[in-house]
């Protein structure tokens, strides 16, 4: 057993967390985020609500003459934004045209295949001999997906989609334009797809590890209870009381995004930017790429091991 001795005077090598912090802080950090959901369900909007920045545009058709997707698209656009010296690269991939077919058979390939693509990239780039000292990462971290506000069940292209992508990729559903449901529509909404996930056996983030302490197990729990996020986006502000908020306003009332009772937006937002966003990116090397790179390189051993002469008996 090592033996824990205090310093008998002052070293500075307490000094090393400033000196990390330094050294992120001049490198900052990449967040990759994919939207995954049917054409109009706000995904533009809420991504542009979470981080309080128009970063991406609506795709959706203006006129009726513009032509309808025919297959899933993937956009990728990258933004820097920082807060309070904190740089944030921040790679938003958009899918439109995802599920919006009559016939929606293997319209979540072209994601599936994007994710490991990035995955393959990464690889690639850590197994050459002259490697960079740090490798540009565009592994996918997060996946939000965007469940129609039914008020029913999930439908079956979303079990299977969240069922493949929960495989590759960190998944966080969430139920769009949740102001379309009452309160007690939302709430057996939420529950129903609760079940749902447990029966079709889908496993999403945030996955508890053994090296997790109480704190961290009790916050992922109470996550876990608000999921699927039932949220609200809007990039315009309405006033409240003297005081502009984001908001959506009808003829009957009006939504504060960021007011608890009326939606889920903040749990979400709290959850993907203040308390989970490193874990996010933790979980994605250490789980998801982890698996796509144990896959693969046992893959290439056996294509080795297969080419080589039979050993002399
Ligand atoms: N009622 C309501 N409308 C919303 C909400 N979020 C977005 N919208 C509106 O829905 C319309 C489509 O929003 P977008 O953000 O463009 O949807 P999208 O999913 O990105 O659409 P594509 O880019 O076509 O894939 C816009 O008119 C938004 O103002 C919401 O939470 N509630």
């Amino acid at each position: 057993m090592t033996e824990e001795i205090r310093a008998q005077s002052y070293v500075g090598f307490d000094s090393i967390t400033q000196q990390i912090e330094h050294k992120l802080l001049k490198r900052g950090f990449q967040f990759n985020v994919i939207l995954v959901g049917q054409t109009g369900l706000g995904k533009s909007t809420l991504i542009n609500t979470i981080f309080a920045s128009h970063l991406i545009d609506s795709k959706g058709r203006f006129t009726a003459d513009e032509p309808v997707r025919q297959t899933t698209e993937i956009q990728a656009v990258s933004h820097v934004i920082v807060e309070n010296g904190v740089k944030l690269r921040l790679n938003i991939v958009d899918t439109p045209g995802f599920a919006d077919q009559v016939n929606n058979e293997g319209c979540w390939d072209p994601i599936i295949k994007y994710i490991k693509d990035q995955h393959s990239a990464y690889l690639r780039k850590e197994l050459t001999a002259m490697r960079d000292r740090y490798i540009q990462d565009t592994r996918i971290h997060c996946c939000l997906y965007f469940i129609s506000p039914t008020g029913h069940s999930l439908r079956p292209i979303d079990v299977i989609v969240m069922k493949k992508l929960s495989e590759v990729v960190n998944v966080v559903p969430v139920i769009a334009k949740a102001d379309s449901l009452t309160l007690e529509e939302r709430e057996r909404f939420k529950s129903k797809i609760r079940e749902e996930l447990i029966y079709n056996n889908i496993r999403l983030y945030p996955f508890d590890t053994d090296e997790d302490e109480e704190e961290e197990i009790q916050l992922n729990e109470s996550i876990r209870e608000v999921v699927p996020f039932a949220i609200v986006g809007s990039e315009n502000n309405v006033i409240i009381d003297g005081k502009a908020v984001r908001g959506r306003k009808t003829r009957w009332g009006v939504v504060n995004v960021e007011d608890p009772n009326h939606c889920e937006f903040v749990h979400l937002r709290n959850f993907l930017t203040r308390t989970h966003l490193q874990d996010l990116i933790e979980t994605t090397a250490q789980i998801h790429y982890e698996a796509f790179r144990s896959k693969q390189l046992l893959a290439l051993k056996e294509g080795v091991n297969q080419q080589r002469p039979a050993a002399p008996q």
